[in-house]
């Protein structure tokens, strides 16, 4: 990954980053490595070979914690395990999410907890997790990955477009209750980004040119490409900034 901007204050900084093992997560794992950041981040899955991977090629090997995080005890216990081995997280980035598809009339509540147990629920834990060691660091950036899908009303996946709307109005509440502590809670909203399992499981040739079509820009995103508005977002550089969306959508979605 070729980063053309150094972050100086995220070196040494400790960083906590949901799903940061593959996908955009990866990518950010990765990035925030790059800046001379200390680096943990959960998944379910093994993750041995990338860290491998990651030291290589960053010389620094992230912190890899086993964990489901639709168990609130074990995230709260890796967010403990991460803070304790590698200083105060003062900055988390809550990415981890399913897009499993879905059709409103097939839900059933099983199936809608454990949709909102990984994209919505696991948010406010991890947050709660963290905050009380932001509070007494003096201040943190929480940086909550939502999508575009919401804002284009997308159909498929309600139970995930929905949560992603409620992730923004757990930013806001989130940046108003705890800005006096310092600390900053955003909002990150990616458009089609195309990672493997993207192109995998969702992308066909005509749904990708009909998304492109609705790009102002005609390239499509790669992970690499939502790394540097995370990075920003992490760093005093958004100093002032909070209860924000920040969308990297190759503008689909008009802002302003
Ligand atoms: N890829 C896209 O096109 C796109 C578009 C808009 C928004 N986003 C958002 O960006 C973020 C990352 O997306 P992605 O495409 O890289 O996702 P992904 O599915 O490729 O990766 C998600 C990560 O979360 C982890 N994860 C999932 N469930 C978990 C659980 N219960 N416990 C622990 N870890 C778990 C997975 O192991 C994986 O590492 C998500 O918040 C997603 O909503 C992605
Ligand atoms: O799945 C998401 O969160 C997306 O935003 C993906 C795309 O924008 C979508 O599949 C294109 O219609």
């Amino acid at each position: 990954m070729n980063l053309p901007a150094t972050f100086h204050d995220l070196s040494g900084t400790s960083v906590f980053i949901t799903g940061g093992g593959s996908g955009i997560g990866a990518s950010l794992t990765e990035g925030f490595l790059r800046q001379g950041a200390r680096v943990a981040f959960v998944q379910r899955s093994e993750s041995g070979a990338f860290c491998d991977e990651m030291e290589r090629a960053t010389g620094t090997r992230p912190l890899f914690i086993p964990c489901d995080i639709t168990d609130v005890a074990a995230l709260k216990a890796a967010v403990d395990r991460a803070a304790e081995a590698q200083g105060p997280i003062t900055v988390l980035v809550n990415n981890a999410a399913n897009d499993e598809r879905h059709r409103t009339l097939d839900v059933d509540e099983d199936f809608w907890d454990r949709s909102t147990g990984i994209n919505l629920k696991a948010y406010f834990f991890a947050a709660q997790a963290v905050i009380p060691g932001m509070q007494a660091a003096g201040g943190g950036s929480i940086i909550n990955f939502s999508s575009i899908s919401y804002m284009m009303g997308n159909a498929g996946y309600p139970a995930y477009v929905a949560a992603n709307s409620g992730i923004n109005g757990l930013t806001r509440a989130l940046a108003r209750e705890f800005g006096p502590d310092r600390i900053r809670v955003n909002a990150l909203a990616p458009g089609w980004v195309l990672t493997q399992k993207q192109r995998d499981l969702w992308v066909t040739p005509e749904g990708l040119a009909a998304h492109i079509d609705r790009q102002c820009l005609k390239d499509s995103l790669a992970p690499e490409d939502i790394v540097g508005g995370a990075l920003f977002l992490a760093s005093d550089l958004s100093r002032m900034m909070t209860g924000q969306a920040l969308v990297i959508d190759g503008g689909v979605v008009v802002t302003g």
